[in-house]
């Protein structure tokens, strides 16, 4: 309807699952919603005369890293897990439509590990299903709403035997969405992938070490074993978004962290919500 409306240029494709987990358990749901999703999308922008989208997807489509930092030359497909697949099977849609149609023009972005929050504290994650990732986690106990935080291995070949991911801010994240939407608006280039991260790992202690000094916490903490399905360590290399995007990062670790503990602290419970509309008739609702 609204594309009859308005002619769009490009779609930036955010809308998918995300737990890992969760896409063990439920495969079917996780092919369902982010494969056919992608296709109806397609068909839907094709028939409309648009072809140009930026897609969100992962580091996760590298899997266990045969080197560090990760180009976007490095192997993918050597995934562990369902949500990763759908992440790299849509990839590998995009090569082929880009193939065999010239007038698509893609960026796909690899999201290292997003985390943070925007600055004024009015906008952040907001999970509606129980959540597994380290930050929110952590905000949690640093609230009191959780008692501990579970630490998934001790013993990975790392300087503190902890795993290492490569953060970024989610608003480093959305500046990467506006150099991408550039670079389609003035270029033909069909099909391009892009990492977008800091090109810098930090280990789950440093993170908690960080997350503690600037809000001023205490996180306890108990080692656990591996979680299954973990890597070792994965950092990004950004080269090639900074020299053909323009695009590089600009937050720190503690600003991740100190900006996640402002949402998370102005919205203990998220987002408020909606309540029931009351309506009042003659003073009395
Ligand atoms: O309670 C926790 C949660 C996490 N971790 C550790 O913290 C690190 C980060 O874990 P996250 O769950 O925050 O994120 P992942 O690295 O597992 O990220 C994966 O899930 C993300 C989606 O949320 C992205 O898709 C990403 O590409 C994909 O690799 C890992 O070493 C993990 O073992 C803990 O020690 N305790």
């Amino acid at each position: 309807m609204y594309l009859f409306q308005h002619s769009i240029d490009c779609v930036i494709h955010f809308a998918a699952l995300k737990a890992v987990g969760e896409s063990m358990q439920q495969p079917l749901l996780y092919y369902q919603n982010n494969l056919l999703g992608m296709l109806n999308l397609l068909e839907v922008m094709r028939s409309h005369n648009c072809y140009q989208m930026v897609f969100s997807s992962s580091c996760t489509v590298y899997g266990e890293p045969e080197y560090l930092p990760i180009t976007e030359t490095h192997p993918t497909g050597k995934i562990t897990n369902v949500y990763g697949r759908t992440k790299y099977f849509i990839e590998e849609m995009l090569k082929d439509l880009s193939a065999a149609d010239e007038k698509w023009n893609i960026i796909s972005l690899r999201y290292f590990n997003p985390v943070g929050a925007h600055p004024s504290g009015m906008i952040g994650e907001d999970p509606t299903k129980e959540f597994t990732n380290l930050m929110p986690f952590m905000a949690q106990v640093a609230l009191g709403k959780k008692p501990v935080l579970t630490v998934f291995g001790s013993d990975y070949n790392t300087p503190d035997g902890t795993g290492v991911r490569d953060y970024i801010h989610v608003m480093d994240l959305a500046s990467g969405h506006v150099a991408a939407l550039n670079l389609l608006s003035n270029n033909h280039i069909r099909l391009k992938v892009y990492n977008l991260g800091t090109g810098k790992g930090v280990s789950v202690k440093e993170l908690v070490n960080v997350f503690e000094k600037v809000t001023n916490t205490k996180i306890p903490l108990k080692y656990v074993e591996r979680r299954l399905g973990d890597i070792t360590a994965m950092w990004a290399d950004a080269t090639l978004a900074k020299e053909e995007l323009g695009w590089t990062t600009r937050y720190s670790v503690e600003e991740m962290c100190t900006d996640f503990w402002r949402w998370q602290t102005m919205n203990p419970d998220g987002y408020p919500k909606k309540s029931k509309t009351s309506v009042i008739v003659n003073g009395k609702s």
